[in-house]
Formats: C-alpha cells, sequence, structure tokens
C-alpha cells in the first residue's frame, strides 16, 4: 500500500534521512524504531507534505505520488498524529475535528452532518467524547482521541502516529493499542512511531530500525526479541540492571511539612510531608493527574501553595521564586519540557544557560560573554552527545523531542544544586539515553545530591528509587523501601486501594 524509495534529506550539513526504503502493507502495523535524531519524525514528515525529500520517491498502490503539502497528503488518505498535538485550545472538539474540511453556508458552519460523522466514527471505535467539550478542558488522552478522529474524520488510511503513548497512561495506553488494533484489522496501514519496545510487540507485526539518517533493518516483530531490536537500533547491547549500593542514612535536603494547595472546589495537594536526603533517590509514584504536576510546580515555585512549609537545606523556600529556589541549590527537569523547560526560538547554547547567563561565570562587561557560554555549551553538547544540524547555534525548536530533552537534563544536572527535581526525565528517549539518563541520576545519589523523581513508569521508580512514595487524589498514601515493595503492592495504592502510609 505504501512505498517509499530511496528518501534523502537534509538539513543544512546534517543529513536526516540517507537513502531510507520504507515500504508498508496494507492492515499492517509497522513500528518506526530509532534513536533520538534518527530521523523518523523527518521520514513521516516527509509522507505527510511537512517536508519535500531531496531525493526519492513515494507510490500509494504502486502510483506514484508527488506529495508536496499536508492537503496532498490528505487527497492520497494520508493522515498523521503529531508529537506535540496540532489543535486549537479555545475550540470545542467538533470544531478542532472539521477544521479545515468544514461545510459552511453564509458565513456559518454546518455541523450538522459533521457531528453524525463523528458519532458514527466515534460508535465504531468505541471511543467516548463530549464533542462541545473544549480542548483546554480535555485531558491528554482525550485530546490525543480528538486528533484520531479527525484523522478518520478525513477518511485517511495510512495513519502515522509519532510517540503516540509517550504522554498516555498504562490504561490509556492499552485503550490506543487496541483503537489501532481495529484500525488495522479494517485494513489501514497504522506507522507508529515509538521508542516502547513492548508496545512494538504488543502491537505491530513490522518494525522498521534508522540509525543515524539510515535504514539498518526491517525485521519481523514475532521472531525478534526486544533485546535484538534495542541492539540494531543503538548498535551495541543495552544494560539492563542497575548496580546500586545501598542507600546509607545522611542529612536531609529537603523537608516538606504539611503542604496544602487548595483548587476552586477542593484540595489539590492535602498535607503533603515527606523528606528527601543526601545520597537518596525518592520516587513519586502514581497515576497522571493525582497532584504530580501540582506537587512539582509548589516545590520549584511555579505555583503558590496554600499553606505549609517547604525547607532546603534546613531554609524556609517555601514562598521563594523560581530564580531564587533554584540559586539556593533546586533543579527542575520539568513534565513538560516546551512549557517549561526551553525557549524553542533560542539557540541550543543560550538555552543551556537560560539560568546562569546573568551569573559571572558568564558575563563581562555587563553583557553576555558568548564565548564563555559557547564554550560552556560545547563541553555539555559532547558530554551529553546532544545532537543538532548547526551544533550549539541550532534553534532548539528545530531539533528532535530526545534532544531537546537531553539539552535540560545536561543543563540542570551541571548547574551547581543539592536537589534534582526529575519530572518523566526519559519521557520520549530511546533506550540508549534512557540508560544514559538512569546512570547519571545513581551518579547524583553518588555525589551525595538528593533526587526526587516524579515518573508515571513505574519500572523507572523501582529501578532507581530507594524509597518509594505513592500519591493519590493529592494526597501521599504510601511510603516504601523500593527493596520491599512489587509493583503489585504499587498499582493497588495508585489506584486507592491502600491504607495510609504502610
Ligand atoms: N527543520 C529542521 N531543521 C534543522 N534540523 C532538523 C529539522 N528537523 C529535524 N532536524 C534534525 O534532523 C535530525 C532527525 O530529526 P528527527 O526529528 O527526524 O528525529 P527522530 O528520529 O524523530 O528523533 P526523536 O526520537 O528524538 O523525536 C535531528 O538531528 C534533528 O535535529
Amino acid at each position: 500500500m505504501l512505498e517509499m524509495k530511496n528518501i534523502t534529506k537534509s538539513f543544512g550539513p546534517l543529513v536526516a534521512n540517507n537513502h531510507v526504503d520504507f515500504t508498508a502493507k496494507k492492515g499492517e502495523i509497522h513500528a518506526l524504531l530509532g534513536e533520538n535524531g534518527a530521523g523518523k519524525s523527518t521520514l513521516m514528515s516527509i509522507l505527510f507534505g511537512l517536508y519535500q525529500a531531496d531525493l526519492g520517491d513515494i507510490f500509494i498502490n504502486g502510483q506514484k505520488v508527488n506529495i508536496k503539502t499536508p492537503n496532498d497528503a490528505t487527497k492520497y488518505k494520508i493522515g498523521m498524529v503529531h508529537q506535540h498535538f496540532k489543535l486549537v485550545d479555545i475550540f470545542t472538539v467538533l470544531e478542532n475535528i472539521i477544521l479545515g474540511s468544514e461545510d459552511s453556508k453564509n458565513g456559518f458552519l454546518k455541523t450538522k452532518k459533521a457531528r453524525k460523522k463523528v458519532e458514527d466514527i466515534m460508535e465504531k471505535y468505541h471511543m467516548e467524547l463530549n464533542l462541545d467539550a473544549k480542548i483546554q478542558d480535555l485531558t491528554v488522552g482525550q485530546q490525543q482521541k480528538v486528533e484520531i478522529i479527525k484523522m478518520l474524520y478525513k477518511d485517511s488510511d495510512i495513519l502515522v502516529f509519532d510517540e503516540p503513548t509517550a504522554v498516555l497512561t498504562p490504561q490509556e495506553i492499552d485503550e490506543f493499542l487496541s483503537i489501532i488494533k481495529g484500525f488495522s484489522n479494517e485494513g489501514k496501514v497504522v506507522i507508529l512511531i515509538t521508542h516502547k519496545l513492548n508496545e512494538i510487540k504488543k502491537a505491530a507485526q513490522q518494525c522498521t530500525i534508522l540509525r543515524r539518517g539510515k535504514k539498518i533493518a526491517t525485521v519481523d516483530v514475532e521472531t525478534t526479541s526486544t533485546d535484538k531490536m534495542a541492539e540494531l537500533m543503538v548498535g551495541r547491547p543495552i544494560q539492563k540492571n542497575y548496580d546500586k549500593n545501598d542507600y546509607e542514612k545522611s542529612e536531609t535536603v529537603l523537608q516538606i511539612d504539611k503542604l496544602t494547595l487548595e483548587g476552586k472546589h477542593k484540595k489539590i495537594l492535602d498535607q503533603i510531608s515527606f523528606s528527601v536526603s543526601r545520597g537518596e533517590i525518592v520516587g513519586i509514584a502514581g497515576i497522571d493527574g493525582n497532584g504530580q504536576t501540582e506537587l512539582v510546580r509548589c516545590l520549584t515555585g511555579l505555583t503558590r501553595i496554600t499553606s505549609g512549609k517547604i525547607e532546603l537545606n534546613s531554609i524556609d523556600i517555601t514562598n521563594l521564586n523560581v530564580r531564587r529556589k533554584n540559586e539556593h541549590g533546586i533543579s527542575h527537569i520539568p513534565e513538560d519540557r516546551h512549557k517549561f523547560g526551553l525557549v524553542l526560538d533560542f539557540s541550543l547554547a543560550e538555552n543551556l544557560v537560560l539560568e546562569r547567563y546573568y551569573q559571572k561565570d558568564f558575563q563581562k562587561y555587563g553583557l553576555i560573554d558568548y564565548k564563555k557560554v559557547n564554550q560552556y555549551a560545547e563541553t555539555l553538547s559532547e558530554k551529553y552527545d546532544i545532537r543538532s544540524a548547526y551544533g550549539i547555534s541550532t534553534k532548539v525548536r528545530s531539533m528532535s523531542g530526545g534532544n531537546q530533552q537531553k539539552a535540560i537534563i545536561a543543563r540542570e544536572i551541571e548547574k551547581d544544586h543539592d536537589l534534582l527535581i526529575a519530572f518523566q526525565p526519559t519521557r520520549g528517549l530511546d533506550v540508549g539515553a534512557i540508560e544514559m539518563i538512569h546512570n547519571e541520576l545513581l551518579e547524583q545519589r553518588k555525589n551525595k545530591k538528593g533526587v526526587l523523581l516524579i515518573s508515571y513508569e513505574l519500572d523507572e521508580i523501582i529501578n532507581l528509587s530507594d524509597r518509594i512514595l505513592v500519591i493519590y487524589e493529592g494526597r501521599i498514601v504510601g511510603n516504601f523501601d523500593a527493596k520491599k515493595v512489587t509493583p503489585e503492592i504499587l498499582g493497588c495504592y495508585m489506584s486507592g486501594g491502600g491504607v495510609k502510609n504502610e
């Protein structure tokens, strides 16, 4: 059904796709796997008409096609759900779905027919959404459904998903995988860009692996182990277990006492108390939406708390702003890298000194000393293997998602700090990069920093933490020694089935 032949695309000196062939059959779920920056999004953006290939051809059902814009792609029944959704926040679900293919009369939208079509699609694929809700009031999982329905509304037969599960909870992931299986049963082609090997195993039949812009192999998923796929992707075997010596009790870095945050109608965070010590990784496990985002915002100064106390190294920092908290020794890897982690139109070098440019290390005669900034940025790029088209002068917006994340991690780890708050630090990263980040977090522990790790990936929490707290509906409902707890017990507490503080 789809054939991409000899696709080549460069950005300046960087060859993002290097003579890549990609073929998908009718009814196939075909995974596209590769390290961060391997060229997956670029290849699919060429298919979707966002980029033009420098070289190569695309065939659909044997016919050569010329896709210059996303409108051409729609004509050939190709749809794409991007890594970062492209919805209008203040429009309703229905308005977003029909946007671009709307029917109007005398300047007024005709929505009756559209509504019926959307309802039929939702019924067919067992999806539920309030069509009159505004996008801004939906969860990320629901927003993704809007994107999916939008593709189906345009009758797409080739459906491309760019890291669709990176932002979903485990329950939503299962639901998503069963939805795409429904599409393949109907004869549609589903192309799944993902870093999660277990999802590839669960859903895909074929997997094409890219490395540094080149196609390495297309493998049959059933007969290829996840270890083998990971190895093909990074070019070496992946470390699976982490060496970690026992945690030795040490002085407290962070002390939180009865932290409470009241929302309009209810308490979002309710009397949260816990501490993090030097050389300790404290993990916070929980299902998305139980107060994790707000807790991190309160700790980092993005939100003012209603009552309670936050101490860092025994100094009261409760009501300090972001910069002051930062200067007191908090580093923060945020959940949403675009909103809180980066200035997308600044260069990589500028982003690497976002919290430090005004300090004397990077100033000369009251101006930013770019020579020093650039030197520092070069060192970090090399150390953390941050890849981009034009080196440290690349605008961060054009970097791959994984490399953007690496830039944040490099910046936060390298600045002087006592506590690292890492919120979903490996989101969207490939297995090789995850291994690197996990080792970095353990290195922090070894260097006697305190680490607060908040993640929706239970494996990550269990593998790295010394102590695990469970957050449920804004309260800490469990406090466990990581060596003694099982995923089942944590799962039970995470869904509200536990008793307070074991
Ligand atoms: N518009 C652009 N301008 C300059 N460089 C770009 C542009 N788009 C992509 N690149 C570069 O091309 C390379 C491939 O990027 P791409 O987004 O395709 O990678 P990816 O495999 O999807 O990575 P990830 O898993 O991190 O999302 C990266 O090094 C990226 O920085």
